[in-house]
């Protein structure tokens, strides 16, 4: 018997010894730089010629890796391994499988801090965001092991007299799992784990931008007696090794967490089927978010600027959660932007190396470009009340950055930016507010910050997110407590960390006899 499930807690850095340990953490990760990772399909270890380097998002000139890129005859070659790795898979027990995930997750546990810190420094978390991203993963493992025993029988149907019917649930088949950068442990490891506790077995893709996290964490499986075949690296080559795996006529089932414009085109490639192939592949897609906060005017003001600052500038708007709307009925508007001013005015943007640091760099140069674009484009359509301005000279920092008096059709209201910047909108009635709120192609996480049991039962209808909270941010779910993943553009309307996310890795048989 396993112990119930329950979410890992966070780190209390304000005890001096955890401080001091994650500290250490940091300090070990560092003497670890510049290492080269192999490709490993089927457990055996490939070096190519061609490398991606990771580098530190805050120190440019730090590299924190070395990884082989893959090639179309090295995918084909992961294929090979996945599908005779799925022959012998398949066939181990839920239990056993599941036992793999727990064993893991204890392993992962004691090695807390350690991957943290190569959060820190691969992607640029600060402490906090990397300890949750860590916690998060630890979550994935212990949830979906679990939920594997409780599906193994399958679940009962009725039988007739003299009939005897089940309906159980069996593995698809070889699954690619391509995760994005932002969460580059909890997602990665998620995607992965679930494909794998349900007997696939699985190529996986990380973000050119987070591959040694993901090194570390298939090192981790190995350790923890996962078979050989069953979970192959394959990093670099992005889009043309990436598509070609999606295209492959042995791939089973596509997990794919990014953007919209990737999920998309990874949708309609999987959807033509090719010669040879006996199934319509299935794609689960968690794509991007335009999440908007509601400002009720009957609400708890201190509490929506916090939420609004906390859930905009975290991991420097980073999330496909993250709040770059704020919508604020008029009788309030001045108050709440004013404090929210106030409070980012007080954030620490630097080095997330440093335990005070709110906020550290953005990814990359592509993205850091990207967001001053939007930036300038906000500066023509609202008032930039703070923020603004970037740095790019050392690591990718751009200010956390404040937009008022912006239309709800701007650009900076209907695009997502994946930066720290919030616009904020005046509306002047409630269901106006849900109207707006509603008026983007997405539908991944909302926030109400009100009083008003009646506009929270509005909002409850209404308002079309995946993700919908009531007096608190629209960041930080957790696994098994909120079911995570969005509506619309925001991708397949799956919910990572939620009580039905394996199904979509299995198929359901039904076997009747008569006796
Ligand atoms: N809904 C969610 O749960 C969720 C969670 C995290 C991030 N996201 C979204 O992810 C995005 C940020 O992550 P990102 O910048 O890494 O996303 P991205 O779309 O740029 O990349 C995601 C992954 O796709 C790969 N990729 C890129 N082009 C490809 C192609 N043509 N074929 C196959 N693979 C390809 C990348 O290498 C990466 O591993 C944001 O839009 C964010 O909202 C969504
Ligand atoms: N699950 C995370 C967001 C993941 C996307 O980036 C949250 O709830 O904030």
């Amino acid at each position: 018997m396993t112990v119930p499930y329950k979410h890992e807690p966070f780190t209390n850095f304000t005890i001096e010894q955890e401080a001091a340990a994650f500290r250490q953490a940091l300090a070990y990760v560092e003497t670890q730089l510049g290492q080269v990772y192999p490709i490993i399909i089927g457990g055996k270890r490939i070096v190519t010629e061609e490398k991606v380097v990771s580098t530190n998002p805050a120190n440019k000139q730090q590299e924190v890796g070395v990884v082989s890129k893959a090639t179309k005859a090295l995918a084909d070659e992961a294929m090979e391994a996945a599908l005779s790795a799925f022959e012998t898979w398949k066939r181990v027990s839920p239990k056993a499988r599941a036992d793999v995930l727990l064993r893991a997750a204890a392993m992962l546990r004691r090695r807390k801090h350690e991957f943290s810190a190569w959060l820190v420094k691969e992607v640029g978390k600060p402490w906090k965001e990397a300890d949750a991203d860590t916690a998060e993963a630890i979550d994935f493992l212990e949830y979906y092991a679990r939920q594997m025993i409780s599906l193994a029988e399958g679940v009962p149907v009725l039988s007739r007299s003299g009939e005897s019917n089940r309906f159980f649930y069996v593995p698809l088949g070889v699954g690619l799992i391509i995760s994005p950068f932002n969460f580059p442990l909890a997602i990665m490891a998620g995607t992965t784990v679930a494909a794998i506790v349900t007997g696939n077995t699985v190529i996986l893709r990380p973000s050119d931008r987070a591959p040694i996290v993901a090194a570390k964490f298939v090192e981790l499986m190995e350790e923890a007696g996962l078979p050989q075949g069953v979970l192959n690296y394959l990093p670099g080559g992005e889009a043309e090794v990436g598509e070609y795996i999606v295209e492959h006529p042995q791939t089973r089932f596509i997990s794919f967490t990014g953007s919209r414009a990737v999920g998309c085109r990874i949708y309609e490639r999987a959807a033509i089927v090719q010669p040879g192939q006996k199934w319509l592949k299935r794609v689960i897609a968690e794509m991007g978010g335009k999440d908007a906060i509601i400002v009720d005017r009957d609400a708890d003001l201190e509490l929506a600027a916090q939420s609004i600052v906390a859930s905009a500038f975290g991991f420097s708007g980073q999330k496909c959660s993250a709040c770059s709307r704020a919508i604020v009925l008029e009788d309030v508007y001045d108050e709440v932007l004013s404090r929210v001013v106030e409070l980012t005015k007080q954030l620490k943007v630097g080095n997330p190396q440093e335990q005070s640091t709110f906020m550290g760099p953005v990814i990359d140069q592509v993205s850091y470009d990207k967001i001053m674009s939007y930036i300038e484009i906000g500066k023509q359509e609202g008032k930039l009340m703070t923020g603004g301005e970037g740095d790019d000279t050392t690591g990718f920092f751009i200010q956390p950055t404040v937009f008022a008096d912006v239309a709800p059709t701007a650009r900076i209201m209907q695009e997502e930016i994946f930066g720290p910047v919030v616009a904020f909108t005046k509306v002047r009635t409630f269901d106006e507010a849900l109207e707006v709120a509603n008026n983007t192609d997405y539908g991944l996480t909302g926030a109400v910050i009100s009083n008003n049991r009646a506009h929270l039962e509005k909002a409850r209808e209404e308002f079309h997110v995946g993700n919908l909270y009531f007096n608190r941010g629209c960041t930080g779910a957790i696994v098994g407590y909120h079911p995570f993943g969005g509506f619309n553009m925001s991708g397949t309307d799956s919910k990572a960390g939620g009580p039905d996310y394996l199904l979509l890795h299995m198929q359901a048989k039904t076997v009747s006899e008569m006796f």
